[in-house]
């Protein structure tokens, strides 16, 4: 249709000033259907300093943890989850979770929730200072089981008790629904699992669900078949979505959430990432390739793309290792 509108055009004189001029008029004022459904603003959930060191081999100290939170949190960032108070046999890198959340201080309007795999934890949590703390489940029971040591009916009703116990102290609960999309030992997930465990966490009292395409094998079309069932059960302002990008699709795979009316979207400065119990799944996608597209966009996030890579050069130095983020890449060899 436009392509045909252009060949009546008749280019003459100033063929640049006048070509230019009439493309301006004609395509200003035509409404951009692809992005009309785009959120204006964006919160994004920064979980490098948890979901981001949890695979680390060797132990990054307690005060780097700290120094990087603040740094992520200086960026403008309000939501940086800092640690997990799981087993420390589990996942060694999170056992100083007590000192790290002790060591934050407190920034106005930035949250820093925690992962809790059961009550003790919970209460382990709440003693070191914890205002906020995210459950997971997973929509694959394979992985529940090597991730968690439990099924999904048991992990839900541990969930239920750390809720039950979470509101007593005014605590609110965020729920993460890991391998949403594919999981490492059973491959696809049928989305009616994921509305499943989804539904069950929001009922019990959760304010925000997180998708987790946990080893990144998502692509935008299986995200939307996945999204659909889940947005019957959970109200879209509820819902986040997390991804790794271990095939690349994960921007692609934001972008298609947010023009399902998601706006709520998980990162890792970075792309730091990957879960100790899903062997392959490589980082989550890097929070500054996430800013830059959306900033991209016209979509606002509050956050500063340069302190943002500021915090992801001060984490990379110390790991001895280049970022993972395209965009931290990008520029830096402009500007050098
Ligand atoms: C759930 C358990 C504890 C069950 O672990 P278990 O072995 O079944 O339970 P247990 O009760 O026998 O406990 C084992 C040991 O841990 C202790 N323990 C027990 N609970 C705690 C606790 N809260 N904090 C500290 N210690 C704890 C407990 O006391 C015991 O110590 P021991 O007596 O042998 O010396 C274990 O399986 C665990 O910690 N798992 C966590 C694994 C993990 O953190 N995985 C990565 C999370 S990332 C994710 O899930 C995906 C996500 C959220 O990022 C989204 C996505 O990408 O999709």
């Amino acid at each position: 249709m436009i392509f045909q509108r252009a060949h009546s055009w008749h280019i003459q004189g100033h063929y640049a000033d006048s070509f230019c001029n009439r493309v301006d008029m004609e395509f200003r004022a035509l409404p951009r259907k692809v992005l009309w459904d785009l959120p204006r603003f964006v919160k994004i959930v920064e979980v490098g300093p948890r979901d981001g060191l949890q695979n680390e081999k060797s132990t990054v100290p307690t005060s780097v943890k700290v120094e990087l939170i603040h740094k992520l949190a200086a960026s403008g960032l309000s939501v940086v989850e800092a640690t997990s108070f799981v087993s420390p046999k589990w996942v060694p890198q999170l056992a100083d979770a007590k000192d790290v959340l002790r060591g934050i201080r407190h920034v106005p309007d930035v949250r820093f929730p925690v992962l809790t795999p059961n009550l003790r934890g919970f209460e382990a949590a709440v003693a070191a200072g914890a205002k906020e703390v995210a459950v997971f489940a997973s929509a694959s029971e394979s992985f529940s089981k090597s991730n968690i040591n439990c099924t999904i009916k048991e992990s839900l009703a541990r969930y239920r008790d750390v809720i039950t116990s979470a509101k007593k102290h005014g605590i609110r609960i965020r729920g993460y629904v890991s391998c949403v999309v594919g999981c490492p030992i059973e491959g696809a997930i049928h989305p009616s699992k994921v509305a499943y465990v989804a539904k069950e966490l929001y009922d019990m009292g959760c304010f925000e669900i997180s998708l987790g395409d946990t080893i990144g094998v998502g692509t935008p079309g299986k995200v939307v078949a996945m999204l659909e069932p889940v947005l019957f059960f959970v109200p879209v302002d509820k819902l986040a979505v997390h991804f790794h990008d271990t095939y690349g699709q994960a921007l692609a795979n934001i972008l298609v959430s947010l023009q399902m009316g998601i706006n709520i979207v998980d990162s890792s400065v970075s792309g730091l990432g990957g879960c100790p119990y899903a062997k392959g799944a490589t980082g989550n996608v890097a929070t500054e390739d996430v800013v830059y597209m959306l900033h991209g966009l016209g979509i606002e996030t509050n956050v500063d793309l340069n302190k943002l890579m500021d915090a992801g050069h001060y984490i990379s130095n110390h790991l001895g290792r280049p970022s993972g983020s395209k965009t931290t890449i990008a520029l830096h060899r402009m500007t050098t």
